[in-house]
């Protein structure tokens, strides 16, 4: 097994640059989609969302309001601390089982772990590499507000609700610069798919 950290600011690029790894034939596990899957109804995680929040965070049929429970954590360190505390334990578990699985079944798998709060949660799985995707703050709230309707106010939330570049790229092997072409984002990824390659043939 080759574990890639993949991880980076919000609307930096993290999925994109997954998706092109992807394509060259890593296997993607994305804690955004775990995050989702540990608050589907009837799971324990739902349950400790709802008794810490009140059951106006879940809509008629009994799944996450996830724009409800978004307005009431971005912005407000404390809520969003409690659900960090619900959260994060079941994506560390449901992770650390999924890379697991995927190297039982390729032992010469290339994982990529894409990870937005890879430094925020302390995420310690056993990295050959970490790579950071990097754009600076005004792109970042640029895409938010053009390509997913947030108002700048939330986007900045959103934004602040994060650790700053500085921390990100204290911790990177590599770094993906994404404020350019989605060309020049693609290059580098392939620069770097080819890196591993080579790495990886000389073990
Ligand atoms: C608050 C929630 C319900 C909002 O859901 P929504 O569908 O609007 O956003 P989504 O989950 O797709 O997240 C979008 C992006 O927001 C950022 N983000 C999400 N949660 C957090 C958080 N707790 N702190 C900082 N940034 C966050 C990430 O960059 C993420 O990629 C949801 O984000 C959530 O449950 N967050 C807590 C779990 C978490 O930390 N997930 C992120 C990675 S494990
Ligand atoms: N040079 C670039 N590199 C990467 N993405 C770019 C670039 N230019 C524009 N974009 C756009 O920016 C957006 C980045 O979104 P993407 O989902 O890849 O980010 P993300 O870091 O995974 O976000 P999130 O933290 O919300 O999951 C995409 O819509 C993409 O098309």
């Amino acid at each position: 097994m080759y574990l890639i950290g993949l991880t980076g600011g919000i609307a930096s690029g993290k999925s994109t640059v997954a998706r092109r790894l992807y394509e060259h034939g890593a296997v993607h596990i994305d804690a955004d989609q775990l995050a989702r899957r540990v608050v589907e109804p009837g799971t324990p995680a739902l349950a400790a969302i709802v008794a810490e929040f009140g059951d106006g965070v879940l809509r008629s049929d009994g799944s996450l309001d996830r724009v409800k429970l978004g307005e009431r954590v971005f912005g407000d360190p404390e809520a969003r601390a409690k659900l960090n505390a619900i959260v994060h334990p079941a994506v560390r578990e449901l992770s650390a089982r999924l890379i697991a699985k995927a190297e039982a079944e390729d032992p010469d798998a290339v994982i990529v772990y894409d990870v937005p709060l890879l430094v925020e949660a302390s995420v310690d799985h056993p990295f050959d590499l970490v790579v950071v995707t990097s754009a600076p703050r005004r792109t970042q709230v640029q895409r938010l507000v053009e390509e997913r309707g947030l108002d700048p106010i939330q986007a900045e939330a959103r934004v602040d609700a994060q650790v700053d570049n500085t921390a990100r790229l204290a911790i990177a092997d590599v770094v993906i610069d994404t404020d350019g072409t989605l060309a020049h984002t693609m290059s580098q990824t392939d620069a770097l798919w080819r890196r591993i390659v080579e790495e990886r043939a000389r073990r």
